[in-house]
């Protein structure tokens, strides 16, 4: 018999025990006291873990206890991660931002990374999320970065070029796309959403309503407002955006690639300490001459570092000029990593360190 094996027996019967002593009423009371209990203490620690650290524990914890069978490990884990981010919220008032309204994907992924007790601040724009941390409005904020099916997310890439902005962490959502509607699909003149979801259901929608009118709004959500305002109308929005506007579900999971994620980057000011599996996000500007970007490629190739995404952006400044964002595997305390930086101070017109931060992984990933 294992140590887990005895836990778990002697919580079963220590379960059998309180079955036949009190009833669910009086456990939902004693639930709600020890919620109250956590926030409490959770007020009483000003070094809190973070809530990464917190959210780890928390899917151990879920782990170990969902091997009783009675209730599975997501629940347990969402459950607890909801109560711990509420009670953070409840003595914290920081908010985190993100492209909204509610139930947006950049919701939904802020949700996963900060839990659904969470503050939460939606704005209109991906450009409002920057400056709402960079004001203070907000003390994080969550953005769409890089698409699987799509690319790169153009809104992000240029508000990093023109916003000092740091990235404290990242998200990979999968995203499944519906086309919600108040109308049966032979009705449905006009879809509308934002220009990412709508191509990364090009196909789809070219097979299935090819004379409808594609319209580009500011996010998927807003599209699901839209549609339950004028008959006619679908939106391409997550099912959770549907159910909120008492859409239809016409279409699911239209996206042309089954696999289609997106990846968000986590803005704040927060530095995570090397956990052994990160990636640091750089951007760089080369002078404007042959061979500069081949020459700065050398300096990671001589420490041995990893690339794993590199894009090119227009300089706002200067017509023909690019800069480059380049993210590769390692901490910014990691020796290699930072003789990296170094050399390519002498060798770029404008650097800046993004941050360091643990690589996300897909929850079938995380096991
Ligand atoms: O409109 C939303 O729901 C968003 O959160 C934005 C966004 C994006 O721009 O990439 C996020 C994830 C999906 O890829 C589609 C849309």
């Amino acid at each position: 018999m294992t140590t887990n094996d005895r836990t778990h027996s002697e919580e079963e019967r220590q379960g059998e025990d309180v079955d036949a002593q009190v009833s669910i009423d009086s456990i939902d009371h004693q639930l709600a006291q020890w919620m109250i209990r956590r926030a409490r203490m959770v007020a009483q620690q000003p070094d809190r873990e973070t809530t990464q650290a917190e959210f780890s524990r928390i899917e151990a914890l879920a782990a170990e206890c969902s091997q009783t069978g009675v209730l599975d490990r997501p629940m347990i884990s969402e459950t607890l991660k909801h109560i711990a981010s509420a009670c953070r919220a409840a003595v914290d008032s920081q908010y985190v931002s993100f492209l909204g309204p509610q139930y947006s994907y950049s919701h939904l992924a802020a949700m996963k990374y900060f839990g659904e007790g969470a503050n939460f601040a939606p704005v209109a724009t991906i450009a409002a999320v920057f400056e709402s941390v960079h004001r203070g409005d907000s003390r994080s904020g969550l953005v769409p970065i890089e698409n699987s099916t799509d690319g790169r997310v153009v809104d992000t890439l240029g508000m990093f070029v023109r916003r000092h902005m740091r990235i404290c962490g990242e998200v990979l959502l999968p995203i499944h796309h519906n086309l919600l509607s108040l109308s049966p699909r032979e009705e449905i003149r006009e879809v509308q959403s934002k220009p990412q979801a709508l191509s990364q259901c090009r196909m789809w929608l070219a097979g299935n309503l090819p004379q409808a009118k594609l319209v580009e709004v500011s996010s998927t959500t807003a599209a699901a407002m839209h549609a339950a305002d004028t008959p006619g109308v679908a939106a391409v929005a997550s099912l959770p955006a549907g159910r909120k506007y008492g859409l239809n579900v016409i279409g699911e999971n239209i996206e042309d690639n089954a696999n289609n994620v997106t990846r968000f980057a986590v803005l704040g000011t927060d530095e995570p300490e090397p956990t052994g599996n990160d990636k640091t996000s750089i951007l760089f500007q080369v002078p404007h001459r042959p061979g500069a970007l081949a020459e700065v490629m050398t300096i990671f190739r001589d420490q041995s570092l990893n690339l794993t995404w590199i894009e090119s952006f227009p300089s706002p400044q200067s017509r023909s000029e690019y800069l480059f964002f380049v993210e590769l595997t390692g901490h910014i305390r990691h020796k290699s990593v930072l003789h990296a930086v170094e050399s390519l101070r002498g060798q770029t017109t404008r650097l800046e360190v993004l941050g360091s931060y643990p690589i996300a992984l897909l929850d079938e990933e995380a096991g």
